[in-house]
């Protein structure tokens, strides 16, 4: 093929994923497969009374086919690429360990570039996130969390402080590693949020943040008393996209393709202190050198220290080939029975359904200074 037929193609790629034919159909298999999965999860419940143990392998496998369709539209679909800057010595024990994962949230898809790791280091279907508690009622996703003991909060402190302890004890048997993802600014990043939280830190007497919100001290500390012997070390992330991009769920379904870097630093759960005044001043400390990668990425366009970048894997990708051929073929069936009926409202009515799954509110396009 010439090179001329070859950007031909490309550019005949690139209509097809701005299609909205594509969309619909990927939409489609994510939520059909997502309800089938959730039933299967459901029906694990009495495999628990047997077996704890076997129930929750199975769980993270079931929540595997779903995150990984995500994973899959940003690696496979995307193709956005992500580099990970990293300690070549820390780099072997990352997907061998429990870790604690502390991320700045900013972008709409930064949750996404975090399952891209733990699936690129083997710990997709076992991830977990201190979450607030409305995430739990949403369909698929949010029911596939229960099933996979996620730990929500209420954000409120007096009930958070017993609920999230006990959410996390449980997890000291865990089966198989897992990561376990703290958004400790509690919200995502817009400048209205950030003059508030920058009153809190005058307030405080604490320094100023550029690129972050104050983060709030208490979900860190109870997570980090409570998992200690459990998780290894806290692994400090700070995420962001090349050309100041502001990159969106949508962006990812039409095809855009974005580079994340993300920045990561391992530190072992010992050298956090246990007391609760001393772990806060700690986190504080530790904003404020994200702050200064962030001001470092603005300034070259790039983290300190070395590439490490652990290459994609196939599985997400034949996960959704494998639904994909699975919920296509009755789909057919269904189409061709739709047309054949010749009833027009039915086809207008079903065309409108369609359209309104599309609609999510995930539309935030805030960047950080
Ligand atoms: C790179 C690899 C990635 C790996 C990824 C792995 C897994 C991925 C898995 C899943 C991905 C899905 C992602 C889903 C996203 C879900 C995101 C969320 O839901 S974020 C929201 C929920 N999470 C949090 O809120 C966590 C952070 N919050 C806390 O820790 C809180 O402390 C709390 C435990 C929730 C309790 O909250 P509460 O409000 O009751 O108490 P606070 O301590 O926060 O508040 C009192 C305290 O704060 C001071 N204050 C007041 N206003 C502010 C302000 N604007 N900013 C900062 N601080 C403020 C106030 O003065 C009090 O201070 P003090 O304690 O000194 O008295
Ligand atoms: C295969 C791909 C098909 C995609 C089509 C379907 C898309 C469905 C996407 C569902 C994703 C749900 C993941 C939940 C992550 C939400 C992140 C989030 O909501 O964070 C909350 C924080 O910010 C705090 O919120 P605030 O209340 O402070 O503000």
């Amino acid at each position: 093929m010439s090179s001329y037929e070859l950007l031909q193609n490309m550019g005949f790629l690139q209509l097809l994923k701005s299609q909205f034919l594509c969309h619909l159909i990927i939409c489609y298999v994510f939520l059909v497969s997502g309800l089938i999965i959730n039933l299967l999860q459901l029906c694990t419940l009495p495999v628990w009374l047997v077996s704890k143990q076997l129930a929750r392998r199975i769980n993270i496998r079931l929540a595997y086919c779903i995150s990984s369709q995500m994973v899959a539209t940003l690696e496979w679909w995307s193709g956005t690429e992500c580099t990970l800057y990293t300690d070549p010595k820390s780099y072997p024990l990352y997907g061998k360990e429990n870790a604690i994962v502390v991320l700045n949230h900013s972008f709409e898809i930064d949750f996404l570039c975090g399952w891209t790791f733990c699936e690129r280091f083997g710990v997709l279907g076992s991830s977990k996130v201190l979450a607030k508690k409305q995430l739990a009622y949403v369909p698929i996703i949010g029911w596939m969390w229960y099933f996979l003991e996620i730990v929500f909060c209420k954000r409120k402190w007096e009930e958070d402080r017993r609920t999230v302890n006990e959410s996390l004890q449980k997890l000291r048997d865990y089966p198989e590693n897992f990561w376990f993802l703290l958004y400790c600014e509690g919200t995502r990043f817009t400048p209205k949020k950030h003059q508030v939280s920058m009153q809190v830190a005058e307030s405080k007497g604490l320094p100023k943040l550029k690129y972050h919100l104050l983060p709030r001290t208490k979900g860190f500390w109870v997570t980090v008393q409570s998992l200690r012997g459990t998780a290894a070390a806290v692994y400090d992330s700070t995420l962001n996209f090349r050309n100041n991009e502001m990159p969106t769920l949508l962006g990812l379904l039409n095809g855009k393709k974005y580079h994340a870097d993300l920045y990561v630093r391992r530190i072992p759960l010992e050298l956090i202190p246990e007391d609760e005044k001393e772990c806060a001043e700690w986190l504080h400390k530790l904003y404020q050198e994200k702050d200064s990668f962030q001001e470092h990425y603005a300034k070259t366009g790039r983290f300190p220290g070395p590439i490490m970048s652990p290459p994609r894997r196939p599985w997400s990708l034949i996960n959704w080939l494998f639904w994909s051929c699975l919920l296509l073929y009755p789909l057919g069936l269904l189409l061709t029975q739709l047309i054949s009926s010749g009833s027009v409202f039915t086809i207008i009515a079903s065309v409108a359904v369609c359209s309104a799954g599309l609609c999510h509110p995930f539309t935030g396009k805030v960047k950080p200074p």
